[in-house]
C-alpha cells in the first residue's frame, strides 16, 4: 500500500494544519519572480446622480493604485490585528501557499461523540467549516450548550464555524428504543411489534414505538416495512388494533428514531406522508429556538415544495429583522425531486440528503440525482452539500473503504460546495479520523483535477434579475476567466496594462456590460502575448458586504482561492459553507484604494501574502475589477 498517498490510513498521521508552530515555507508563487508588468487597474464607478447610470473605467498605468503617496498604507499601519481569520487557515496559507488551500467545505454533525469543547476544537482544527445539529435527537438544552461552545471557540480562537440546525420533519420514524438501549438488532425471521401505543420504559421485548398515529391504519398485511431505507426490512404479517406485527426479512441494526417507509407492490406508499406538514408544530418550536440562538443556517427536512421555503423565509424575516439566517432545502423525497428547480430557487442552498433520498427512490438512481442537484445549485448560485454515508464504515472502523474514498472523490469532482459527516462525527468511534479522510481526499482530488485541467466547463446561465446585479455577475465571470488554468483564455493573451489603454475612457454602462459580456476586457487587448502564459493569478480578493459577490465568484469555481472580505461576522460564517471562499472579517470603506492597501498590509504582516503575488480584486460597493501585484 502506498503509504504517502494513503497517509490518513496511518493512525499516527497528523494533519499538516495541526503543526501550527512549524516555520512557514515561502509562498509557492512568490518563489518565481513574475515577469508580468506590475499593477494595472480598472475601476468602475456608478454615478448615482445620473438617472441612466454611467460607468467610468479609469486607470493610470503607472503604478495604478499604489502610485500615490502611501497615506492609505500608512493609515493601515496602526492596526495589525484588524483582520479576523482563524489559525488553521492562516497556517494552511503559510505552509501550502494559495493554490493548495482546500476548496471543498466540510460539515460535521455534532452528537455525543463530539459535543465537548475540546472535541469541537479538534474538529475545527481538522477543518470543520460548519457544525450541524440535528433536532431529531437530544433536547434543546443540549443543543444550546453545543451552540454556546462553538460560539466560544469562534470568539476565543478566531474560527468562523457556522451553525446549521436541521429540523426533524414530520415523516414517519421510530421512537427511542427505551431505557439505556442505543441500538437493537433484529434477526432474520424474528417477529417484532411496531405500535403507536405509549409504553413505559423499558419497552417490551422486540417492540418498536412509531411516532405517527395513522400508522396502523395505513399499513396493509403484505407491505414491506423499511427501516432507514432498507438497512433492516420487515414484512407486515398481522394488524391487531394499534399494533402491527412484522417478520424480519433482512436483519440489521435498529437505531433510535430511524426513518420508516412502507412499500406495496414494489412502490413507496406516500399518500399519507404527502398530507403531513413539512414543518411540524415541534419543528416550529425548534425554528423559534434556532432564530433566538442566531444559528446561521436552518436546514428543512423533507421539503416538498418551494412554498414551504418561502413561508419559512418570511417567518424568519418577520421574527428577526436584522438576522440573515439562510434556509437550506434538504432534497430527500420524491416530491422534492419533482419540484427541484423551484425549490432551489426559493432556498439559500440545498442538501443532497442521500440517506432518506435512498429510501424514497431506488438506490441506483441516487448518483444521477446527486449530480443533477449539484449542477443545478451551481447554475443557480446556491451552495450545495452532499450528505450521508460518505464514510459510514468509519462509525466503527478507523479506516475508510476504498469505495467510500471513491464516493468522496466523485462529490469533490462534481465540485459540490460541501461534504457532510453524519453518524461518523455524531456518534462514531473516529470522528477526527473521518474528518481527516474528508480533508485529505478533498485536497488530493482538487489538486489532481487542477493539474490535469480536466474540469468540464459548465454553462452558467445569467441569473441576475436587476441591472446592478447583472454587472456584478459579469464582473465575477470575467474575473474568474482571467484566472489562468481554466483554459478559456490561456494562449489568448490575457491583458495587462489595461489602465494605459482605457485611461480616461468614459463609457455608458450598457457598453461596459456588453464589453464584459464578450470578455473584451480580458481577451481583446493583447499587450504582450508572451506574458499570457505567466499570468497565474494567485488569488481573487472580493470586498463584499452582503456576500453576494463572493458567492458569484465561488459559482465560477476559479482555479485560485477567493479571499472574501466582509464586514460582519455573520456573513463571514455564512460564506464558510461555499466552495473556494476563504472568509475574513475586516472593516472597510467605500474607498477601494485604502481597502486594498490596508488588506495587503495586514496580510503581509501575518505572512499570508507576499510582494509580487498577483491578485484580482473585485468589490460590490464600486463594482470594480482590478488586476495587480501585491506591492
Ligand atoms: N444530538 C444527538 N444526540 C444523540 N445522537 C445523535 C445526535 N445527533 C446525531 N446522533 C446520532 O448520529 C446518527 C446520525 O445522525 P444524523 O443526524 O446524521 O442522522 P440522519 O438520519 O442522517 O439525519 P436525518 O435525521 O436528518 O435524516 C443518528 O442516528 C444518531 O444515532
Ligand atoms: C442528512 C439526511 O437527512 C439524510 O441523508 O437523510
Ligand atoms: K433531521
Ligand atoms: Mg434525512
Amino acid at each position: 500500500m502506498a503509504s504517502q498517498a494513503l497517509h490518513f490510513l496511518n493512525p499516527t498521521y497528523s494533519a499538516p494544519t495541526r503543526s501550527l508552530s512549524s516555520p512557514s515555507k515561502p509562498l509557492l508563487l512568490a518563489q518565481s519572480p513574475r515577469r508580468v508588468r506590475p499593477i494595472s487597474a480598472i475601476s468602475s464607478d456608478i454615478d448615482s446622480s445620473s438617472s441612466s447610470p454611467s460607468v467610468m473605467i479609469s486607470g493610470n498605468g503607472k503604478g495604478g493604485i499604489f502610485g500615490g503617496d502611501g497615506t492609505a498604507a500608512a493609515a493601515a499601519v496602526a492596526d495589525v490585528s484588524g483582520i479576523e481569520v482563524d489559525a488553521v487557515t492562516e497556517a494552511e496559507l503559510k505552509e501550502n501557499g494559495f493554490r493548495s488551500t482546500r476548496r471543498t467545505k466540510l460539515v460535521c454533525t455534532i452528537g455525543p461523540a463530539t459535543c465537548g469543547f475540546e472535541q469541537l476544537e479538534a474538529l475545527a482544527v481538522g477543518g470543520m467549516n460548519v457544525a450541524r445539529i440535528n433536532m431529531c435527537h437530544g433536547t434543546r438544552d443540549w443543543h444550546r450548550r453545543v451552540i454556546e461552545r462553538v460560539r466560544r471557540l469562534n470568539e476565543e480562537k478566531g474560527y468562523a464555524v457556522a451553525i446549521m440546525m436541521d429540523t426533524e420533519g414530520s415523516e414517519i420514524h421510530m421512537g427511542d428504543l427505551g431505557g439505556a438501549a442505543s441500538a437493537a438488532r433484529a434477526e432474520d425471521g424474528e417477529i417484532w411489534t411496531f405500535s403507536v401505543r405509549a409504553f413505559d420504559s423499558p419497552l417490551p421485548e422486540q417492540t418498536i414505538n412509531v411516532n405517527y398515529e395513522g400508522f396502523a391504519e395505513d399499513v396493509k398485511v403484505g407491505d414491506d416495512l423499511l427501516v432507514d431505507g432498507g438497512m433492516v426490512r420487515f414484512e407486515v404479517i398481522e394488524k391487531i388494533g394499534p399494533d402491527v406485527k412484522c417478520r424480519c426479512t433482512d436483519p440489521g441494526l435498529l437505531l433510535p428514531r430511524a426513518n420508516l417507509t412502507f412499500w406495496r407492490d414494489g412502490s413507496l406508499v406516500r399518500e399519507r406522508n404527502a398530507m403531513l406538514p413539512t414543518i411540524s408544530s415541534k419543528d416550529w418550536l425548534d425554528i423559534d429556538f434556532g432564530i433566538s440562538e442566531g444559528v446561521d443556517f436552518i436546514a428543512i427536512s423533507f421539503v416538498k415544495s418551494a412554498e414551504v421555503i418561502r413561508h419559512l423565509k418570511s417567518y424568519i424575516a418577520a421574527r428577526s429583522r436584522d438576522s440573515d439566517i439562510a434556509v437550506i432545502a434538504k432534497i430527500e423525497s420524491v416530491d422534492s425531486l419533482k419540484n427541484l428547480e423551484e425549490i432551489i430557487r426559493a432556498s439559500d442552498g440545498a442538501m443532497v440528503a442521500r440517506g432518506d433520498l435512498g429510501a424514497q427512490i431506488p438506490l441506483e438512481q441516487v448518483p444521477s440525482a446527486q449530480q443533477k442537484i449539484v449542477q443545478l445549485c451551481r447554475q443557480l448560485d446556491r451552495p450545495v452539500i452532499v450528505a450521508s454515508q460518505l464514510l459510514e464504515s468509519m462509525i466503527e472502523y478507523p479506516t475508510p473503504t476504498r469505495a467510500e474514498v471513491a464516493d468522496i472523490s466523485e462529490a469533490v469532482r462534481q465540485r459540490a460546495d460541501a461534504l457532510m459527516l453524519s453518524g461518523e462525527s455524531a456518534m462514531g468511534q473516529y470522528p477526527e479520523k473521518a474528518l481527516t479522510v474528508l480533508r485529505s481526499v478533498s485536497l488530493r482530488i482538487e489538486k489532481w483535477w487542477r493539474e490535469e485541467k480536466r474540469q468540464e466547463a459548465m454553462v452558467l446561465p445569467e441569473i441576475s434579475s436587476s441591472f446592478a446585479d447583472s454587472i456584478s455577475e459579469e464582473i465575477c465571470n470575467s474575473a474568474a476567466k482571467m484566472v489562468a488554468g481554466n483554459g478559456k483564455h490561456s494562449g489568448n493573451g490575457v491583458t495587462m496594462g489595461l489602465g494605459t489603454t482605457l485611461c480616461g475612457l468614459r463609457l455608458c454602462s450598457t457598453h461596459v456590460l456588453e464589453c464584459l459580456r464578450s470578455s473584451w476586457l480580458v481577451s481583446s487587448i493583447v499587450i504582450e502575448a508572451h506574458l499570457a502564459d505567466n499570468l497565474e493569478v494567485d488569488a481573487i480578493f472580493v470586498y463584499t458586504k452582503t456576500g453576494q459577490m463572493a458567492s458569484l465568484l465561488s459559482r465560477c469555481r476559479p482555479d485560485c482561492p477567493i479571499f472574501a472580505f466582509t464586514t460582519t461576522t455573520s456573513v463571514r460564517r455564512r460564506l464558510n459553507l461555499q466552495w473556494g471562499l476563504i472568509p475574513f472579517r475586516l472593516n472597510f470603506s467605500d474607498d477601494m484604494e485604502s481597502n486594498l492597501n490596508r488588506t495587503f498590509f495586514l496580510l503581509k504582516a501575518r505572512g499570508m501574502i507576499q510582494s509580487g503575488d498577483l491578485v484580482i480584486a473585485v468589490s460590490d460597493m464600486l463594482q470594480s475589477i482590478q488586476v495587480m501585484n501585491v506591492p
